[in-house]
């Protein structure tokens, strides 16, 4: 299972001229691929359109042979789409929820629907909790019971819109460790803006910032662009102004003298910088400029 999709010219306008994503060209194949960008680079609306819940204002998407716009119906019995916002029924147990759900996709037969929810619940390691409340549930268990809905009708493709956002360390790793399995059989697209969620278990990746696609390729070969580039070092407190670019500052931690910094640059950037092993944190702020800590 898995299958690949081919974006072509792909670009969305909003009202206002609004440009949300302008010409974007890629090809997205089996496993688990990462969509990595600051907060409005334009990773939803790519998605939604993707998903068949948006138009776009021209370009194409295709899912082997089927196309979007063209081919909506069947496009969308091939899909599981998670949305940033979901809209959970929180009065509804787990299970509920669940049959509800493969009730709405045309699951009629109850004792398979009854099974298929059954089965779910255990993927996402909600067996035990089928009977509480949704509202009762952790920001991570909504995430999975959130999953759980997108798999019904075993999709060949998921679309995953910033799941991690709001998951405390546990629950993002135990989330990860999930889609990663998923992947395994399917293609799953998964977007975010933290990059500790896709530096392990991508097999592609996607950079997005601006409505515009600045990188397409595999993750080593993304760190290698910032390979002599990363710097760290000790710096007073009162020469932090000196520094130059500071939004590419990777990260900066307060000391006793002045401040640890870790950065991307072309030479040193400070007096008594040494070059350091480069990672995909510092490579994703060369492209985006979107320091955390700048
Ligand atoms: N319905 C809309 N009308 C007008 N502008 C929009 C609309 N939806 C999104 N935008 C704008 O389009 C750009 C891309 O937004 P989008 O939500 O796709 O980004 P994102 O990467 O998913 O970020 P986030 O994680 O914040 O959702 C942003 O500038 C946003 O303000």
């Amino acid at each position: 299972m898995g299958m690949e999709i081919k974006i072509t010219a792909l670009s969305k306008r909003y009202a206002k001229e609004r440009i949300a994503l302008h010409d974007i060209n890629l090809t997205i194949g089996k496993g688990l691929f990462g969509l990595l960008g600051p907060n409005g680079a334009g990773k939803s609306t790519l998605m939604q359109i993707m998903a068949t819940v948006m138009s776009p204002t021209s370009g194409q998407v295709e899912y082997g042979a089927y196309r979007i716009g063209k081919d909506n119906h069947q496009i969308r019995q091939l899909l599981g789409y998670m949305p940033q916002k979901l809209g959970l029924y929180e009065k509804l147990t787990g299970e509920e929820f669940l049959n509800y759900i493969a009730l709405l996709k045309g699951m009629k037969d109850p004792v398979a629907r009854r099974l298929k929810v059954r089965e779910l619940l255990e993927k996402v390691n909600l067996g035990d909790k089928a009977k509480r409340k949704i509202k009762t549930y952790s920001g991570g268990m909504k995430q999975r019971i959130g999953i759980a809905q997108a798999l019904i009708g075993d999709p060949q493709v998921m679309i995953v819109d910033e799941p991690t956002a709001g998951l405390d360390p546990k629950e993002r790793i135990r989330f990860r460790d999930l889609l990663e399995e998923l992947g395994l059989e399917r293609t799953i697209l998964l977007s975010t803006h933290i990059v500790a969620d896709i530096e392990t278990s991508c097999s592609g990746l996607a950079v997005m910032n601006q409505g515009e696609l600045v990188y397409q390729g595999t993750i080593p070969r993304l760190i290698e662009k910032v390979n002599g580039k990363v710097w760290t070092g000790q710096i007073h407190a009162e020469d932090v102004h000196t520094l130059v670019h500071k939004s590419s500052i990777v990260s900066r931690r307060r000391t006793a003298e002045g401040y640890d910094i870790r950065m991307v640059a072309d030479s040193a950037p400070f007096h008594g910088a040494v070059l350091a092993q480069p990672g995909l944190e510092d490579a994703y702020i060369l492209l985006t400029g979107s320091g955390s800590h700048a």
